[in-house]
């Protein structure tokens, strides 16, 4: 039935300033970040249940089909606090590298929240979504808006800004996997040079590109690089080739470059397929929350 069924896209994240500013009691991290979505995405189908029950389908990636799943855990969370009756049959389409600093599964997990609020008709306001998402995950937030933004606290108080000025997104994953959890802990908070955010986010708000590059930090680097040396290899070949600017995205192992010329995506691109399988081209998809909800949901 037509109105029982909804499906929504999940798209990536990268980050293009990344800062910690210190060690929480609770064991997480303060970090201060600026996010922004690319048009690299799963596709999230929610199927609605009569029977009191949630099941989970993948089609690509590995992905745990069980309670590990961020999805399955966005609806049993929805279930217990509101306790919903009916279920869910959940499908993602997975497009986005699994385990690569691209917060595939906290996008799967938003999509899940926002699909299931209008599912099972649960009437939540989108800041309420995002409240529920951080209980999932610190960029479950995020995704529940994507767009562009500043996120602080463990990564799940978000403040929008505008988007940054249109580019091409070249990604370029190495084929590994990495623990953010490892990669926080091994973290030298108190030497670490801190990137200056202040000034990306006035690059973004000025719209000067040149800036945006050159204003690119992401403190976590300093961990990932030195435990997998083919991420730097990749960063390195990414600005030999003739990106913009190049960084780690989260905790990597995901490189991403800016362009603004598409010819010079093409050549780089190539390069980098020579010895990297998973690269990616995509833009920015910097829009609103309010244009990025049209742009991502659609009904079947
Ligand atoms: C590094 C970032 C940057 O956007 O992204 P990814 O690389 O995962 O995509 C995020 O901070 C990752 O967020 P997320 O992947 O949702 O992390 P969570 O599931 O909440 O936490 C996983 C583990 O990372 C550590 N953690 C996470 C967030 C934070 N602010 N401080 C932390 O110390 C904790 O040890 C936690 O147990
Ligand atoms: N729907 C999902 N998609 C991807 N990974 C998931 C999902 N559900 C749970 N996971 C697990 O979450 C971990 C982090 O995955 P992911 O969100 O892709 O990476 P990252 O946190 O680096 O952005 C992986 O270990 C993966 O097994």
């Amino acid at each position: 039935m037509n109105d029982k069924k909804i499906s929504i896209k999940a798209p990536a994240k990268i980050n293009l300033s990344l800062d910690v500013l210190g060690k929480r009691k609770d064991g997480y991290h303060e970090v201060k970040m600026i996010m922004t979505t690319v048009d690299l995405a799963d596709r999230v189908e929610l199927t609605l249940l009569e029977e009191n029950k949630i099941t989970i389908e993948s089609t690509g990636g590995f992905v745990p089909l069980d309670q590990r799943n961020l999805a399955y855990q966005a609806a049993m969370l929805l279930k217990e606090t509101f306790g919903v009756k009916k279920g869910v049959g959940i499908h993602i389409s997975k497009n986005i590298p699994v385990a690569a600093g691209l917060a595939g599964g906290s996008s799967d997990a938003a999509a899940t929240l926002k699909g299931l609020n209008e599912l099972w008709e649960l009437g939540l306001s989108i800041d309420e979504v995002a409240v529920l998402g951080a209980k999932i995950g610190s960029d479950v937030s995020f995704c529940v808006y994507g767009g562009t933004a500043i996120a602080t606290g463990r990564g799940e108080h978000i403040e929008h800004i505008k988007p940054p000025p249109p580019c091409w997104v070249l990604l370029a994953k190495p084929p590994i996997g990495v623990s953010t959890a490892e990669v926080y802990r091994k973290l030298d908070v108190q030497n670490i040079e801190h990137p200056d955010i202040d000034a990306m986010v006035r690059a973004i708000d000025t719209y000067d590109y040149e800036a945006v590059c050159s204003q690119l930090g992401n403190v976590l680097e300093t961990v990932t690089l030195p435990l997998y040396p083919e991420v730097k290899q990749i960063k390195d070949q990414m600005s030999r080739l003739g990106a913009d600017g190049v960084l780690m995205s989260g905790s990597g192992p995901t490189v991403f470059g800016l362009f603004q010329h598409e010819s010079r995506v093409n050549r780089v691109y190539n390069g980098l397929r020579g010895f990297c399988t998973e690269v990616y081209a995509v833009r920015l998809l910097g829009e609103g929350q309010d244009d990025f909800k049209d742009y991502n949901r659609e009904k079947l």
